[in-house]
């Protein structure tokens, strides 16, 4: 190992320089004189200097530090190093690179070999520029490293040249690096050590990994290191290449995006100014032109409603993510789009906090003249309904309540008992509007509720402590047959309580979706019907009216509609109902829900079980008489442009339409009736204005009247006409009492005959187990008791097998409306008796009753429906089971009463008694007075 004195340069981080390289630094002027110095004592020209890198101090506590492995002095200080040549110094004068003031020279050395130096260096700053000379030793000269080693290495630079000659731009390069491949390629193994040295040197790479490697005396290891460093700068270029190629590839679709919509935008404006210049055309754009403005201005609106929102509402902060979610993503692109509806949706809600306006509908509920107002709305929108009125009354008077005690709690005042002598006055005052017999039961306002009047009255209860606010009594249910005035008397709660109303119709809705609205994730998606109809009323406490809630589809795979809306009906749950879409909780609690349905029997039972059913079954000829009078004509003059004073309808041609064009519980199709009539008379008074000539060439007379006789003119033949006289007193047929799907009551012919056969029953006309049960009964009980009827001449003798053998068909018509039930019980006895024994039931007479084996008569719903039904179609007797006659003392209005002929029955014998008449049949009564004593 040789060794010599030289002058060493320290190189302070990030410089290194390995033997063969070339460097260039810019060094002070003391330095460069100090240089100069040794430059004149050298006699062999260029001098040699031993150049040893010092590496910046390690911050240990930077989680960027890097630990240097190479061999240090005792002083910290690398004791390796390359000795150099000066092949340059000069000091630049050029403008384009006029040196620093302080290191004004450049000096450029060219590494020679790897040095040692034998003492540690001094590194102190006055030495800096005064090159001390230091004994180095040169390392061995180098074996031949094995060919495992050479072979790796040379494996490595190959595949690094290779991805920097694809990695570098300008064609020069690449062949540079190519050249630089083939060389290593074709290099000896004793040459490996001296490329390696080229290689590293010429690469970027980490100042620790060259600091090792220069340190890296032994061939073996050096080839070692620089294999590893290739490879490590291999993987990095191109672990950086992937990363840039999609970064570029994602920038370039955006800018290529913008441009494209520049473009576009530029062309539009192009052929807009052609458009609006071009000549002969209109000058002034339209407001559909000027989009990007629009656009903005839009934002801008978006962007106010949601610094509107209350500040640390969830609703807020979704806002205000979504905002800026919205803002990464370029503009027209679809998920923008998603974005932007979806904010404009959630502004828009009313949501409770935000919403200042409340303040309306809390006056008008803390006015003391609230209910009487109520009342007289009520009266001015509806004829009739008195008992529905009361219940609507109390029903106001608790909401009133209970808004006044949310109102107190919220004003944290002391206690609710101050408020006591109010309270009661308050229910005082809606008992006085309700009726003596109504039942609202008088608690604390906290937990007033609404009872149903056969409810028992429950004791007064000392106050409760305040409930959570929003907490409120039953859901509202009207149920009644169509046009009974159930969603205008849920419009006229809305007007008492000067709140919006909003209905939303559940007919056919089979998705749950369409309640709770479908999740963001789905094409096209959207909010459900009740954040629909929030944002439509603009207010967190409107009337909501929930339409036909029996026609609401079931759990299905669409999920369960039902289920759904008893979230939004339950006072507990609706504080916080989550729409799919907006996924953001909202208060449904200030909402007053109302539901209608024409049938409770499709309604799930716990729907029914939060709802307060109050019943509107139909109106009797008189009250709709005074309907079409005061409010249907009224309406469809104005809506026709007449005036009342131009046009009236007597009282029978109202009468007329009532009874033979339109046969219904409610007064829709009157209405609509009306309608055509007023219409009519427009045309008239139309033509007659224009001075058209009729037919017999004379102007049109203009009448404002109309009679009953003109009414075939206008509205067609009379659909009910002579249903009356077709209705016929017939062996084996009687009338039946039914309520329709639909709620409505009407009389159902119960057609009975017998053909040849082997005493077989056969029931015929779309019938439910239930009436087929009802059927086999019937027939039981008139075979057991043929022969007390007269129908047989023996007791046991089968009246179907003797005289004739003989199969009895029954049919109920319009064949196609499924029926089921008990109720036609007695009508099918009936049937039975007076096709075996010959005897008919009057035509007049109609009847309802389930029967027993025994020949009990028992009790039937909707007998209110029934007798209007049966009054309407002009009935005037009917047969009705003992344990309904409350009812009809009840719920049948008292003209209807006067007009009608009731029988109430137990027994069979008496149903048949009435039905036929007495002495008719030809009892044999003995037999009965048997049969009594059974
Ligand atoms: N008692 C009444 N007094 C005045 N108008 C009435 C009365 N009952 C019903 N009407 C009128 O009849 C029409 C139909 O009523 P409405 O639409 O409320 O019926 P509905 O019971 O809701 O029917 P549906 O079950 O088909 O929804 C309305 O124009 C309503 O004003």
């Amino acid at each position: 190992m040789s060794s010599s004195r030289l002058p060493v340069l320290p190189l302070h981080h990030p410089l290194i320089l390995l033997p063969t390289a070339r460097l260039t630094i810019p060094i002070s002027r003391a330095l460069a004189d100090n240089l100069l110095a040794i430059l004149d004592d050298s006699d062999a020209g260029q001098p040699v200097l031993a150049t040893i890198p010092i590496p910046a101090p390690v911050d240990v506590n930077s989680p960027h530090a890097v630990s240097l492995e190479v061999p240090t002095a005792a002083n910290g200080l690398p004791i390796h190093g390359t000795a150099a040549r000066v092949v340059r110094l000069v000091r630049p004068r050029t403008l384009a690179s006029p040196g620093s003031p302080r290191q004004p020279y450049l000096l450029s050395l060219h590494g020679l070999a790897r040095i040692r130096l034998t003492q540690p260096l001094e590194l102190d700053p006055a030495t800096f520029d005064s090159l001390p000379e230091h004994t180095v030793t040169y390392p061995a000269v180098d074996l031949t490293p094995s060919r495992e080693t050479v072979e790796a290495f040379k494996d490595a630079a190959l595949r690094l040249l290779d991805r920097l000659a694809k990695d570098s731009v300008p064609t020069q390069r690449k062949d540079d690096w190519l050249k630089v491949a083939s060389m290593v390629e074709d290099i000896s193994d004793q040459r490996a050590a001296w490329m390696a040295d080229v290689l590293v040197a010429a690469i970027t790479g980490q100042y620790a990994d060259k600091l090792a490697f220069l340190a890296a005396t032994d061939v073996e290891d050096r080839l070692r290191r620089a294999t590893e460093l290739f490879i490590k700068q291999t993987s990095i270029s191109e672990v950086s290449k992937k990363i840039a190629s999609a970064v570029d590839e994602s920038l370039s679709r955006q800018q290529k995006e913008y441009f494209l919509r520049q473009q576009l935008a530029a062309i539009q404006r192009e052929l807009h100014s052609l458009h609006n210049t071009a000549p002969g055309l209109p000058g002034g754009g339209s407001e559909l032109d000027d989009d990007e403005q629009a656009d903005a201005d839009d934002l801008a609106d978006l962007r106010k409603s949601i610094e509107a929102l209350d500040a640390g509402s969830e609703e807020r902060k979704v806002g205000v993510r979504e905002w800026r979610r919205l803002k990464r993503i370029p503009q027209g692109s679809v998920e923008n789009g998603v974005i932007r509806s979806y904010l404009e949706w959630l502004t828009s809600i009313p949501w409770p906090s935000a919403s200042s306006s409340q303040a309306t509908g809390q006056d008008a509920i803390k006015d003391p003249g609230f209910l009487a107002k109520a009342r007289a709305q009520l009266d001015s929108d509806h004829y009739g309904l008195d008992q529905i009125k009361r219940r609507l009354i109390e029903y106001l008077a608790v909401v009133r309540l209970r808004a006044m005690a949310d109102a107190a709690s919220a004003a944290q005042t002391p206690s609710s008992l101050n408020d006591r002598p109010q309270q009661q006055n308050l229910i005082k005052a809606s008992q006085e509007w309700s009726g003596a017999n109504h039942a609202l039961v008088p608690l604390s306002a906290e937990n007033a509720v609404l009872r149903p009047s056969s409810a028992p009255l429950e004791p007064t209860k000392a106050p409760s402590p305040p409930k959570k606010k929003g907490v409120k009594g039953p859901i509202l249910l009207f149920v009644g047959p169509p046009g009974t005035g159930k969603t205008s008397l849920g419009q006229s709660i809305a007007k008492a309580l000067d709140r919006p109303f909003q209905r939303i119709s559940l007919g056919g809705v089979r998705d749950e979706a369409e309640i709770r609205g479908h999740r963001r994730t789905y094409v096209a998606s959207g909010p459900g019907m009740i954040v629909q109809a929030l944002r439509k009323a603009g207010r967190a406490d409107p009337v909501i009216l929930l339409d036909e809630i029996d026609k609401v589809g079931h759990s299905n795979f669409h999920g369960d509609p039902a289920a759904a809306l008893l979230e939004v009906l339950d006072p507990e749950q609706n504080h916080s109902f989550n729409d799919h879409y907006i996924n953001v909780p909202i208060d449904l609690s200030q909402v007053l829900f109302i539901c209608t349905s024409n049938t409770l029997e499709t309604i799930s039972a716990p729907l029914l079980d939060r709802c307060e059913v109050v019943e509107l079954s139909g109106y009797t000829y008189d009250e709709k008489m005074h309907i079409a009078r005061r409010f249907l004509l009224p309406k469809q003059i104005q809506v026709n442009g007449l005036s009342e004073s131009q046009l009236t309808l007597t009282d029978d041609a109202l009468l007329h339409i009532a009874t033979l064009y339109t046969r219904e519980a409610g007064v829709r199709s009157l209405e609509r009736a009306i309608g055509a009539v007023v219409r009519f008379k427009a045309v008239e008074w139309a033509e007659h204005l224009d001075g058209v000539v009729g037919e017999e060439n004379d102007q049109k007379e203009w009448r404002g009247i109309v009679e009953e006789h003109e009414l075939e003119k206008i509205l067609g033949v009379p659909r009910w006409d002579g249903e009356e006289r077709e209705r016929e007193e017939k062996r084996g047929v009687v009338y039946g009492l039914v309520v329709t799907g639909m709620g409505e009551g009407g009389i159902l012919p119960v057609e009975s005959t017998a053909v040849p056969g082997i005493g077989r029953l056969k029931l015929t006309g779309s019938l439910g187990d239930v009436i087929k049960e009802s059927g086999e009964i019937a027939l039981s009980w008139v075979k057991t008791h043929a022969f007390d009827l007269g129908i047989t001449a023996g007791r046991g003798i089968d009246p179907l097998k003797v005289p004739d053998s003989i199969d009895i068909h029954l049919h109920l018509p319009a064949g196609a409306q499924k029926k089921d039930g008990p109720s036609a019980g007695i009508a099918m006895t009936c049937a039975f008796v007076s096709l075996l024994s010959g005897a008919t039931v009057p035509k007049d007479i109609a009847m309802t009753g389930e029967i027993t084996l025994r020949g009990r008569v028992t009790p039937v719903g909707g007998i209110r429906m029934k007798v209007l039904g049966a009054h309407r179609a002009q009935i005037r007797k009917v047969i009705l089971p003992w344990a309904n006659r409350k009812d009809v003392e009840h719920d049948v209005a008292p003209e209807i009463r006067r007009e009608m002929q009731f029988f109430f029955v137990r027994t069979i014998d008496e149903a048949l008694e009435a039905a036929f008449g007495q002495g008719t049949l030809g009892w044999r009564r003995e037999a009965v007075l048997l049969e009594s004593r059974l």
